[in-house]
Order: structure tokens, then C-alpha cells, then sequence
């Protein structure tokens, strides 16, 4: 389902309901959390992100997924010139449908879809970051432009600009929280996927600040928890926690259906840093994942938030 076809595709492709279908399942199959969000969005909305959903997921499994072995540079320009026939109205396969129909209804732009790649081949040819400046550019790639891509969906509300001199209803673009909800969504994905992404032998975590808390990459790839260990997952989770925070003063300038979607989401994936802190930051043998009843119970909460925040 998520292959990216090897020649052009010779048969006609599937229509546009079926393309959306399956743009679903994906989303269904891969995001529990996210796919929960867009259960709360209008229609048209909900099937224009999981189309968005579909693609990033498609991108990332080129690097991250069971045919990552055989993706190479050339896979990624493939992709990319793929990418610009849809932007031109040709899908090449069924899942592409769903995107073309979404890019005729909102305003999308290709920039972050070419940063996502941008992104992917960082994973090709990266296993290590010196800084928290060289993370934040991996991390604005792969996740603040899913953030841009969102919000071109979910459409900015115009209302919320009562100043006397703004009648041209200029709205605030919420531009830079919505990066910053990706952000925080990637450096929380990073956590808690340490053991995961080391086995595999990547590290994202910054080797400075590894040094700084005298946490060697031996002692990560042994998975010690120690206090050095926990000293450090602290610093990281109010890292983390400050760009969930930045995000949250963006909802506000959202459509009102997309706000309960978003604090949705937001919520659900930052109680992962929690999660973390409850398994005492022993993210190597244990997975943090948030359970359901704590998401259900946060579908109220982001309700509420989303009606007056
Ligand atoms: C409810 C809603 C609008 C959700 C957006 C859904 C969407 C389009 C998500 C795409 C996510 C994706 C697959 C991106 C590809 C690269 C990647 C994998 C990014 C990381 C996601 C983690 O996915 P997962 O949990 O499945 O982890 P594994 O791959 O299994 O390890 C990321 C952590 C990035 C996720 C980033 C976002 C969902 C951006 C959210 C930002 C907004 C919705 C903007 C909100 C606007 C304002 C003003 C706050
Ligand atoms: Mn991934």
C-alpha cells in the first residue's frame, strides 16, 4: 500500500472517494493519535489531511520503513519529481489522487512538501547531531512542515482580528506556532524512540548536550539509566514541553472546527513526555505510548480548551 511505484503507472487509476479510502486506512493504520484528531474535523477537512497524512507517511517509510534498505538519493528524486506532477495535477498512483483533488480545494504550497524530502535525505546520509541548531533543522523538515501543511487545511480564522485599521481582515498566521507544534511533536518522537532509532544506529539527541550531562554513546547504546541519564531527559522534556506551550497560543487563531482537532492532537502526543516521566525516563526497554482511557479522558479537556483558549 505504501510502495511508490518502480515505472510509470499504465492503469487507470482508482477514483477519487477510493483514493481518499485508502489515504483513511493509511492514516487509520499508522496514527492512532492523529487519525483520532481528524475524526473531529468537518469532512472535507479530515479527508484533505489524511491525504496530507498519506503522503508524509509514504515519504517517511522511504527511509524508516521496510523498503528503506533499497531507497538511495535517486529514490528521493523520484519521489520528488512525483511530488511536482501531482502539484501539477497528474497523480501517478491512487494515492495521489486524493492529494490532487485536496491541492484543488486548498491553498498548498510545495515548499514544505520539498522540505519533508529535504528531511528524509538527511536520514540517508545522518546518524548524528553536534547541536541543538543542526537537530531543529532536521526537526522543522520532518515534522514543522507537517504543521505548514496542516494549517493550509484547517484555514485561518479571520474573525479573531478586531483591530479598527485591520478591515482587510489580515489575519494573524499562526505560522510560527504551528512549526512549533511539529517541533514538539518530533523532539517528543525522539524521546521516546531512543532504543528504537539506536539499535538502528541513530542518534538524534544532541552529542553536545550528551556531553554536558557526562552521558557517553556507550552508555546510550547499553541503555543506562542513571542519574546522568534522568538529569538529561529532564532538560529534553521541558525542551520539548516549551514548544508544546508556544503551540497552544497559536490554536486560538485556527478556524473554531479546527481548534478541538488540534488541541486534540496536541495534547494527546505531548502526555507521551509524561508517560516517559512515569516509566522514570527508561525509554530503552520501555515504550512510553499514552492509553486510552487517558486519550478519551483528554477529548473533553481539548473541547474545553478549544472553546476558551
Ligand atoms: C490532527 C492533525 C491536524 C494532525 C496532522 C496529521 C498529519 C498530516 C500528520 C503527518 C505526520 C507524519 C507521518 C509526518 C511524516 C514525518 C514524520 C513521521 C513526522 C513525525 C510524526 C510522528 O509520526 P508517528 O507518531 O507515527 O511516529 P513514527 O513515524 O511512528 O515514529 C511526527 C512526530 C511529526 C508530526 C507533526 C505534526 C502532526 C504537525 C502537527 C501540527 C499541526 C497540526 C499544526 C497546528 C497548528 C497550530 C497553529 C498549532
Ligand atoms: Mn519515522
Amino acid at each position: 500500500m505504501l510502495q511508490i511505484s518502480k515505472s510509470p503507472c499504465m492503469r487507470s487509476l482508482t477514483s477519487v472517494e477510493d483514493s481518499y479510502e485508502l489515504c483513511r486506512k493509511i492514516t487509520a493504520q499508522y496514527a492512532k493519535t492523529f487519525y483520532l484528531g481528524t475524526l473531529l474535523m468537518p469532512e472535507e477537512k479530515r479527508r484533505a489531511i489524511w491525504a496530507i497524512y498519506a503522503w508524509c507517511r509514504r515519504t517517511d517509510e522511504l527511509v524508516d520503513g521496510k523498503e528503506a534498505a533499497g531507497t538511495t538519493p535517486e529514490t528521493l528524486d523520484r519521489w520528488e519529481q512525483q511530488l511536482e506532477s501531482v502539484f501539477r495535477g497528474d497523480p501517478v498512483d491512487d494515492t495521489d489522487v486524493a492529494l490532487v483533488d485536496t491541492l484543488s480545494s486548498f491553498p498548498l504550497d510545495i515548499q514544505p512538501f520539498r522540505d519533508m524530502v529535504a528531511g528524509q535525505r538527511m536520514d540517508l546520509y545522518r546518524s548524528r547531531y553536534e547541536t541543538f541548531e543542526e537537530l531543529y533543522l532536521y526537526c522543522y523538515r520532518v515534522a514543522g512542515t507537517v504543521g505548514l501543511m496542516s494549517t493550509a487545511v484547517m484555514g485561518v480564522d479571520c474573525s479573531r482580528n478586531t483591530a479598527p485599521w485591520n478591515q482587510a481582515c489580515e489575519p494573524y498566521l499562526p505560522i510560527e506556532e504551528a512549526i512549533a507544534l511539529g517541533i514538539a511533536n518530533q523532539l517528543t518522537n525522539i524521546l521516546r524512540d531512543v532504543g528504537e532509532d539506536a539499535r538502528r544506529g541513530r542518534i538524534y539527541l544532541p552529542q553536545a548536550e550528551l556531553a554536558l550531562f557526562n552521558y557517553t554513546e556507550q552508555d546510550l547504546m547499553n541503555g543506562v539509566v542513571d542519574e546522568r541519564w534522568r538529569e538529561f531527559m529532564r532538560f529534553q522534556i521541558q525542551r520539548a514541553r516549551k514548544f508544546f506551550t508556544q503551540a497552544e497560543k497559536g490554536v486560538r487563531w485556527l478556524i473554531p472546527d479546527a481548534r478541538w482537532p488540534v488541541w486534540s492532537a496536541l495534547m494527546l502526543y505531548a502526555q507521551i513526555l509524561d508517560a516517559i516521566e512515569r516509566n522514570q525516563y527508561d525509554v530503552f526497554t520501555q515504550r512510553a505510548y499514552v492509553s486510552t482511557s487517558r486519550k478519551l479522558v483528554s477529548l473533553p479537556v481539548a473541547y474545553l480548551r478549544s472553546q476558551v483558549l
